[in-house]
């Protein structure tokens, strides 16, 4: 018996060995090319470990002082245990990194990616995610066609605002001067509109499942990961307290809202008519007969992927509209001088009655640069979703490593002084032309840039303008905050996003 603990014990101490060889190896060679100026600087870093000192609640804090540190030539490099991240703080060059196939196409294997089984469009890679990143694109496009009631995706949004404006007059009809959290309405107006789009009536906020997803979203996003996550490197952490417990949960929830998802699924084959597509899930398994039809197989188009790319249309589309949506009341209500110009612009075009639709933004260009402003200062999507290198390649006059870890640090650039004068100071001016028309930022990135860019970028926009612009139309806001309450000092990271820590307005019909 003794013997066979001693050969475990050695055969333990030796895979060990080898193991930490395997990873400090890579860490010395890229550490000395790093000496060497070969690869951006970055704060120091020990083998196996990683660098030290990174703020795992405000990693954006980090980050601005390591680029001031290391950053010059827009980047700079840092280990998260063995793994070699490179973090982007230059508009361009994210530009030129996100463009490239090599960085721009790449995902590295992440907690958030293994929840997700290496699917939905975010987490698949190669043919898998060129071809359900098409069909998505074009399906949205399709909802979103034609006028009125044709413009299916535009008469989902304006129904949920509808019920958005009614929810937060019943609220102060019912305890008229009390303060309130918009976020409930906020939230079933946002899950209302991407349901309809995904899944006709399921999962809106009549649906009994209703409560149960979106508590799902936020304990998925909140527990699930955070972009510095150690889990990411080490993944076997996850089956050691205190992590074991939390991520069981968390797979629970995963496995639970899959399950939700079949069920939807299993029910749109029932009454499933080619001719009718009334949702995204029709479109999908349309796509799905055509590629049996003419290909005998599936292809990409397999039942798993409509799986996951539910659940992520469902979670990420509500995390981060929410989120922008929250930025939004709260910004609107903290600088009376904006929504006021906000409301006068409103007035003189639609007049009081009239709901907003995604074209009018061509007449409301003060709206419009309100709601470019509202993503800048939010920058609900600090970093994106990491991106990794698939080959060596060069970027910047830099050679940067296959396997590298590549993120934009999209915040502290939304945020600088370099790109914009007073950046904490809400000010929609700064998206208008000397005619008043509205100009977009080329440092303004909300939606990310280059091939992985955010797919839903249109349809979160139309939700967060319409809705943005109803609540202006029927309301005055006020926050409930001390005033002096910096944004920066109010941010608080959710997991993947940063939402505005909780806040209450008061608010009165218009
Ligand atoms: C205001 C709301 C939103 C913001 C700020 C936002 C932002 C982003 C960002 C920064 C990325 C990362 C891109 C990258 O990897 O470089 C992303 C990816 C993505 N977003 Fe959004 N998003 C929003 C709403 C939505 C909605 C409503 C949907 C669903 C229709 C959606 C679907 C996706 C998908 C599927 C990806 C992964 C794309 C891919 O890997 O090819 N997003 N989004």
């Amino acid at each position: 018996m003794a013997f066979l603990v001693m050969l475990f014990m050695s055969c333990a101490f030796i895979l060990g060995s080898l193991y930490a060889v395997a990873l400090i190896l890579p860490y010395l060679r890229v550490m000395s090319d790093r000496r060497k100026g070969r690869i951006p600087q970055g704060p120091p870093a020990y083998p196996l470990i990683g660098t030290l000192g990174l703020d795992d609640d405000a990693p954006w804090v980090t980050y601005k002082q390591w680029a001031q540190q290391y950053g010059k030539d827009g980047m700079f490099t840092f280990f998260l245990g063995p793994k070699l991240h490179l973090v982007i703080t230059d508009p361009e060059v994210a530009k030129a990194a996100y463009k490239d196939p090599i960085i721009g196409e790449g995902r590295p294997e992440t907690n958030l990616s293994r929840l997700f089984n290496h699917h939905a469009l975010a987490f698949s890679k190669g043919q898998m995610w060129k071809d359900t990143r098409r069909f998505e694109i074009m399906a949205l496009k399709d909802f979103g066609r034609g006028s009125g009631s044709k413009n299916l995706l535009e008469s989902y949004v304006q129904n949920a605002a509808r019920d958005l404006i009614q929810d937060i007059s019943n609220q102060i009809n019912s305890t008229p001067d009390q303060p309130f959290s918009t976020r409930p309405a906020v939230l079933k107006c946002v899950a209302n509109s991407i349901a309809s789009t995904l899944c006709g009536g399921a999962l809106r906020s009549d649906d009994p499942r209703f409560t149960r997803i979106t508590d799902s979203v936020n304990v998925v996003f909140t527990e699930g990961t955070t972009p510095a996550s150690i889990l990411n490197v080490f993944p076997w952490l996850s089956h050691i307290p205190p992590f074991r417990q939390k991520q069981a949960m968390v797979y629970g929830r995963m496995a639970e809202s899959a399950h939700m998802m079949e069920e939807i699924i299993a029910e749109h084959r029932k009454h499933f008519d080619t001719s009718d597509v009334r949702d995204f899930i029709d479109a999908y398994l349309k796509e799905q007969q055509e590629q049996i039809k003419n290909n005998g197989d599936a292809g990409s188009f397999t039942d798993m992927q409509l799986v996951y790319m539910s659940i992520e249309m469902y979670f990420a589309g509500l995390d981060a509209t929410l989120g922008s949506l929250q930025w939004a009341v709260l910004l609107l209500s903290s600088v009376p001088e904006v929504l006021q110009k906000c409301q006068e612009e409103i007035y003189q075009v639609l007049g009081q009655g009239t709901i907003a639709s995604y074209a009018d933004r061509g007449q409301l260009p003060y709206c419009e640069a309100t709601m470019s402003e509202v993503f800048r200062i939010g920058s609900v999507d600090p970093f994106g979703l990491p991106h990794q290198c698939t080959e060596d390649v060069m970027l910047n006059g830099y050679t940067i490593p296959k396997d590298t870890t590549v993120f934009v640090d999209y915040v502290n650039i939304h945020h600088s002084d370099v790109y914009y004068k007073d950046p904490m100071v809400f000010r929609p001016e700064r998206f208008l032309d000397d005619q008043g028309k509205f100009v977009s930022s080329p440092h303004s990135l909300p939606f990310a840039t280059g091939r992985r860019m955010c797919s839903g970028d249109h349809f979160a926009k139309m939700i967060v303008f319409i809705s943005m612009v109803s609540m202006i139309q029927h309301f005055d806001m006020t926050r409930v905050l001390a005033r002096s309450r910096p944004w920066t000092d109010i941010l608080r990271i959710n997991g993947v996003g940063v939402h505005p820590d909780h806040f209450t307005i008061r608010a009165s019909l218009r």
